[in-house]
């Protein structure tokens, strides 16, 4: 904006420049100017206000930088009554600065709440977008890690390496010679040269010669560091003659840091990367075993190292020291720290091999324990860095004394150290961990599901060649172990808590196999039972088709007896006029015993006249009759035809002590019609037939008996059930004019798997008039000797299985039901037959 613009703006009132359009341009104008153009001094320093601000976007934009302090100072030099220190508004005679300045307030604050959206909404992308890069990194770290693992395994999870010391002045000075030779190219192989000068090949996982470095040497041990970290269970451990360097390549010196330090520098670094993601904890104990004892390095004073130490297998499988010092270190200073007051505590002692020997075998043990802030995954895990006690033959060292007793322990622990691993090479199911405090203490580091890391230290020089060669086999025999696939350590706690779910996992499952085979159990049944039910069906509806057909041909039998009855009636009364007069009859009855027809019982005398029993005292001879359950003479079991007792007089035999076979009111045949005779054999044939279609009842009923009792059984009840179907034809039988009704406790019941059909017991007591007095008396007259009594007793026909004998009953009424005697199989039919003769008679009479 040109200078000359703003000359001239005249001064106005508030009010007037709030309600004139041109006035607020004029001040928003000063103000955009100032922006755009002030130079506003405060405390010496220029104060500037950049703005973007162009004629097409009159809003300014851009930083806000300076413009909290140019308002500031606008706002002071109102309060201070218009000094403007601006070249440029100097000269304009009296602006309206305050409107001017509420115009720009209220830019302003519009600008900051642009600014503040802007920067909130900023935020959230770069949030998301950071949550999205974190989960990225979190997969990628644990991919990376699954690989690496993945590679260590491959290479195997017990490593051998070898390391050669240079020669020292001394063997140099004694003149020996270098017996191990190495190829530059070939970086897993060396050669020992042998007495005769032949060479003897080894092979290992890595072969640092002399001239390798310690940052060589743990480069290739990292990879077995990171696994401690990531929760494997690690074991590096320096084996070698005394003097050959395991003191050096684990401990090393201040200038020349070995593994243990080393690891742990890079346990921080790395949990340092990760402290995103997981968050660890490391604590160092420091132990040896000497002569079989274990001893804290980390004890503060004597009397606690002199504490005797054992080894305990915890809960969980692990095998702890309780009562083992164990420091929570935060830095590699720390850890340096603990590391040199342990190495203070060693016990060590002067060798001809070595002037500090180690006497012991010292235990370095890192516990890591990790959690990861993503998953909540925990674990717990720990690295046994150890430096063995030097193998070494005792005649070969020259000692005797304490060191001699030293060196007896030192051998035998290294034997046993030998045998875990011969044993772990073989796979022999038992491996002895127990046979020294060592093995016991590297248990669940050695073998099994931990990454082993065995540093084999050798000497060059030709005056060990026996004990390079030594330690060279028994490395070969370690490389030969295989074992399964590392596993990941988790926290105890969290074990003990997955154990637990584990559990509880197996219950449920055990319990739903349980619920599921039941289901499948009932699922069978149930489809068993439908297909029985099925079945069952469709025999009922046979069984209802077949009683329908029943029921349709016992009323046209029915019908056609009827008919038949009527023919033999008639025929009858024309027979009767060619009939022989009957014999009038007698005043007194004959004995029962001559006019039956069962044959007189063997040994006992026929009754007499004077022991018959008169018709005043019994007319149906039931003394005799009812003397047992079943009607028969107790006399005469063998005898159990049911039999028909006739009163009726004898026509024409006047001697009672003739026994008659049969005693009948009927004609002979001889003196018969034949159209009678006809009709007679016509009723036979019906009556067979009936007795067929009684036959066929007891099918169809025995087919509702077999019905068993399933869980659906409730579906008959809206059916006809046999017995209801039974009933219904009893009634149907009983209700025709030929049936007597049943006594009340006769009526069958239902009874399941009884094919068993029992009769309706019949007794009928038909008074029929004698021929004699047919014309002149009426049958209702009472029972005198003029009328005939037939009684028909009550037939069962029931299967042969025996059923207990039932009491006699006496039926009130006219007759005199002499109770049920039971037939089954050939003999029913007789007695059906019997009956059935005995009905034609009485027909005919
Ligand atoms: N690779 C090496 N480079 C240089 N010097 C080494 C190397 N290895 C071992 N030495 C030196 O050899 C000497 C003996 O080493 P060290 O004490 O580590 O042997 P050692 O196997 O631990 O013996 P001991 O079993 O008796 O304890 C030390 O002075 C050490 O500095």
């Amino acid at each position: 904006m040109p200078e000359g613009d703003l000359v001239g703006i005249t001064a106005q009132s508030e009010q007037e420049c709030e309600s004139s359009p041109n006035c607020k341009d004029q001040n928003l104008q000063i103000a955009q100017y100032i922006l755009l153009e002030g130079s506003f001094t405060e405390n010496g320093s220029d104060v500037e206000a950049r703005t973007t601000d162009t004629a097409d976007n009159p809003e300014p934009a851009g930083t806000m930088e300076g413009r909290p302090e140019t308002l500031g100072y606008l706002i002071q030099a109102l309060d201070d009554d218009c000094i403007i220190g601006s070249p440029v508004l100097k000269g304009v005679a009296t602006p309206n600065l305050r409107a001017s300045i509420n115009l720009l307030g209220t830019k302003y604050n519009n600008l900051i709440e642009r600014y503040k959206t802007e920067t909130n909404k900023c935020k959230d992308e770069r949030g998301s977008r950071y949550e999205t890069l974190k989960k990225q990194y979190t997969n990628e770290c644990q991919e990376r890690k699954r690989l690496y693992n993945e590679l260590i395994e491959l290479r195997g999870n017990i490593r051998v390496f070898c390391r050669c010391r240079p020669l020292n002045s001394d063997e140099i000075s004694k003149g020996y010679s270098n017996v191990v030779e190495f190829d530059s190219l070939l970086e897993t192989e060396l050669q020992i040269i042998c007495n005769d000068s032949s060479r003897k090949q080894f092979k290992f996982d890595q072969v640092f010669g002399p001239s390798a470095n310690q940052e060589a040497v743990f480069a290739e041990t990292l990879p077995v560091v990171m696994s401690a970290l990531d929760g494997y269970n690690v074991c590096i451990f320096a084996y070698g003659q005394t003097g050959t360097g395991k003191t050096f390549t684990m401990e090393g010196t201040p200038e020349n840091r070995g593994v243990n330090y080393r690891a742990l520098e890079v346990l921080f670094s790395s949990s340092a990367k990760r402290s995103s993601n997981v968050a660890y904890g490391f604590s160092v104990s420091m132990l040896e075993v000497y002569n079989e004892r274990i001893r804290d390095l980390l004890a503060e004073n004597n009397d606690q190292m002199a504490k005797k130490l054992e080894i305990k297998q915890s809960s969980d499988g692990t095998h702890e020291v309780p009562g083992l010092v164990e420091s929570d270190v935060h830095t590699i200073d720390e850890v340096w720290e603990i590391l040199r007051t342990g190495g203070k505590n060693r016990s060590v002692g002067s060798t001809s091999a070595n002037e500090l020997s180690s006497r012991s075998h010292c235990l370095v043990r890192v516990t890591i324990k990790s959690k990861n802030l993503v998953s909540g995954q925990r674990s717990r895990s720990h690295m046994w860095l150890v430096d063995l006690a030097g193998s070494e033959r005792v005649s070969k060292i020259d000692v005797e004394g304490e060191r001699l007793r030293e060196s007896q322990f030192i051998n035998k622990s290294l034997s046993a150290l030998g045998d875990v691993i011969s044993a772990l090479a073989s796979k022999n199911p038992h491996i002895p961990y127990r046979n020294s405090k060592l093995t016991h203490l590297l248990q669940s580091s050695l073998g099994g599901d931990c990454k082993t890391l065995m540093f084999v230290q050798i000497s060059p020089s030709s005056a060990d060649l026996g004990e390079t060669t030594c330690s060279l086999n028994f490395a070969t025999r370690v490389r030969g172990i295989e074992q399964g696939p590392a596993r990941k350590q988790t926290d105890p706690a969290e074990s003990f808590k997955l154990k637990q779910m584990t559990e509880k996992l197996r219950l449920e499952e055990k319990e739903n196999a349980r619920l599921n085979e039941n289901l499948r159990l009932l699922n069978m049944k149930y489809t068993s039972r439908e297909n029985v039910f099925q079945t069952l069906q469709e025999k009922v509806k046979e069984a209802e088709q077949a009683s329908r057909n029943y029921l349709q041909r016992v009323r046209e039998l029915e019908n056609q007896l009827a008919a038949e009855k009527r023919v033999v009636k008639d025929n009858t009364t024309t027979s009767q006029f060619i009939k022989p007069q009957l014999m009038p009859p007698q005043k007194q009855r004959p004995p029962l015993a001559r006019i039956t027809n069962r044959a007189p019982p063997i040994g006992r005398p026929r009754p007499t006249a004077t022991t018959s029993v008169t018709l005043s005292q019994n007319k149906e001879n039931i003394p005799l009759v009812a003397s047992n359950s079943f009607g028969l003479n107790p006399h005469n079991r063998g005898i159990s035809k049911a039999r028909r007792v006739s009163v009726a007089p004898l026509l024409g035999h006047n001697n009672p002590s003739q026994a008659k076979r049969r005693t009948s009111l009927a004609m002979p045949p001889s003196m018969r019609d034949p159209q009678t005779i006809m009709a007679e054999r016509k009723f036979s044939q019906l009556e067979q037939q009936f007795s067929q279609l009684q036959n066929l009842k007891r099918r169809s009923v025995a087919v509702f008996n077999t019905v068993p009792a399933t869980p659906l059984a409730g579906t008959y009840s809206s059916r006809k059930t046999p017995d209801a179907i039974g009933g219904k034809y009893r009634s149907l039988l009983m209700s025709s004019s030929k049936y007597a009704p049943s006594p009340p406790n006769a009526v069958s019941t239902w009874r399941a798997r009884l094919p068993t059909v029992v009769g309706s017991p019949r007794q009928r007591v038909r008074l029929v008039p004698s021929p004699a007095n047919r014309s002149g008396s009426t049958p209702e007259g009472g029972m005198s000797s003029k009328y005939c009594f037939s009684v028909q007793k009550r037939v069962q026909i029931a299967s042969p299985i025996q059923q207990p004998p039932r009491a006699p009953q006496v039926l009130t009424g006219a007759g005199v039901y002499n109770g049920p005697t039971r037939f089954a199989g050939n003999q029913a039919k007789r007695v059906l037959c019997n009956n059935a003769i005995a009905k034609r008679r009485m027909s005919v009479l």
